[in-house]
């Protein structure tokens, strides 16, 4: 999958938004690869324009070896598309529901229904063919929205938030699932997320967008690379100001740099944490101040997205701008 410059600005009333501004980019067969960013970042949008089911306002995209303005047909006999909300309806049965899709996808009544036998015992649905989709759980649920989106056997499936509200032990059950369509299908997985943890468990290439822009990319563990060092997060009892006099000492260790104080609590980057421990604690005791606790992390996703664009996506997550909805517009599935 290619994409040069693929761009969407909605026009709702009076102003326009430029959700998605020029995406480049490239996935090759086999990859999994994330699309991280907080919420409104652009990554519905993108995704829905690679589905066929929005039209871009600008640039080209070829999608599992099609182009996405003269031929979506064939682009959406090749692809799946599992969207956030899924795709079940809630009275069916698991079997007819997988069933009734297959036949959708135009398969014959035998075919479809050894395709649903085949994709029940791919994502553990056994046993639960007879119950009504509103019975299952979230987990279930989640895990038959993915089979309803492979029915046809596609070389590119596109989850949008996979794993929104399961529970961990679903959450890492659903990503074994995926894992395995690739290492036992070879299909391509394209995902989107704002989860740090599903980014860094799932995907062998991220692609991080902010403000409809791709701001960085590459694996998780290239991208953590990009953080200049291990975080290191002091407390110090303030009563007296002390968090400025730790403040002082820590800047005469060598490589502390991004040091910032707020609430008694400093933070800082260090080149490696376990080495720079001992000074930093020798420092502290040679200024009288008390240190409450001491904590060294390694470089987490959160700070990549930190760096790159000044905000952390754990904030960003929780500072949720409403969606405009008014601007929906007839949006072409040709
Ligand atoms: N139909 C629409 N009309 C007008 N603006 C829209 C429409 N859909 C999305 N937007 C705006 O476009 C921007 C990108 O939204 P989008 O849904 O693509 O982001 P997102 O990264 O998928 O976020 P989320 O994680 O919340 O799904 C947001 O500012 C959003 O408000």
């Amino acid at each position: 999958m290619i994409t040069d410059r693929l761009s969407r600005r909605y026009t709702a009333r009076d102003r326009t938004i430029d959700a998605v501004k020029g995406v480049s980019m490239r996935v090759d067969a086999g990859e999994i690869v994330g699309f991280l960013g907080p919420n409104g970042a652009g990554k519905t949008t993108t995704l829905r324009m690679l589905t066929t089911l929005l039209r871009p306002t600008a640039g080209t995209a070829s999608i599992a070896g099609y182009d996405l303005h003269t031929a979506p047909r064939e682009i959406r006999k090749r692809i799946g598309y599992v969207a956030q909300s899924g795709g079940a309806a809630q009275e069916c049965t698991v079997a007819d529901e997988l069933e009734l899709q297959g036949r959708l996808y135009r398969l014959s009544k035998v075919h479809a229904r050894r395709k649903a036998a085949e994709l029940v015992e791919r994502f553990e649905l056994g046993g639960l063919e007879r119950r009504r989709v509103r019975t299952l759980s979230g987990g279930q649920r989640r895990r038959l929205d993915i089979a309803l989106g492979l029915v046809h056997s596609p070389d590119v499936v596109f989850l949008d938030e996979p794993s929104t509200g399961l529970d961990p032990q679903s959450r890492a059950n659903l990503w074994e699932h995926i894992r395995a369509l690739r290492d036992e299908q070879g299909v391509t997985v394209f995902l989107t997320t704002h989860y740090l943890d599903e980014a860094d468990a799932l995907a062998g290439r991220l692609l991080v967008i902010d403000h409809g822009e791709i701001v960085a990319e590459g694996s998780p563990d290239e991208l953590k690379a990009r953080v200049s060092g291990d975080g290191v997060t002091v407390g110090v009892d303030d009563a007296d100001g002390s968090a400025r006099a730790a403040a002082t000492a820590v800047s005469g260790v060598d490589g502390v740099h991004e040091l910032s104080i707020a609430d008694g609590t400093l933070e800082f980057r260090v080149p490696r944490g376990d080495v720079a421990i001992p000074e930093l604690i020798r420092a502290m005791d040679a200024a009288g101040v008390a240190m409450t606790s001491l904590h060294v992390h390694r470089p987490t996703l959160d700070d990549v997205f930190l760096t790159l664009t000044g905000r952390s996506l754990r904030d960003a997550e929780h500072s949720t701008e409403p969606a405009e909805q008014e601007g929906k517009e007839a949006e072409h599935a040709a």
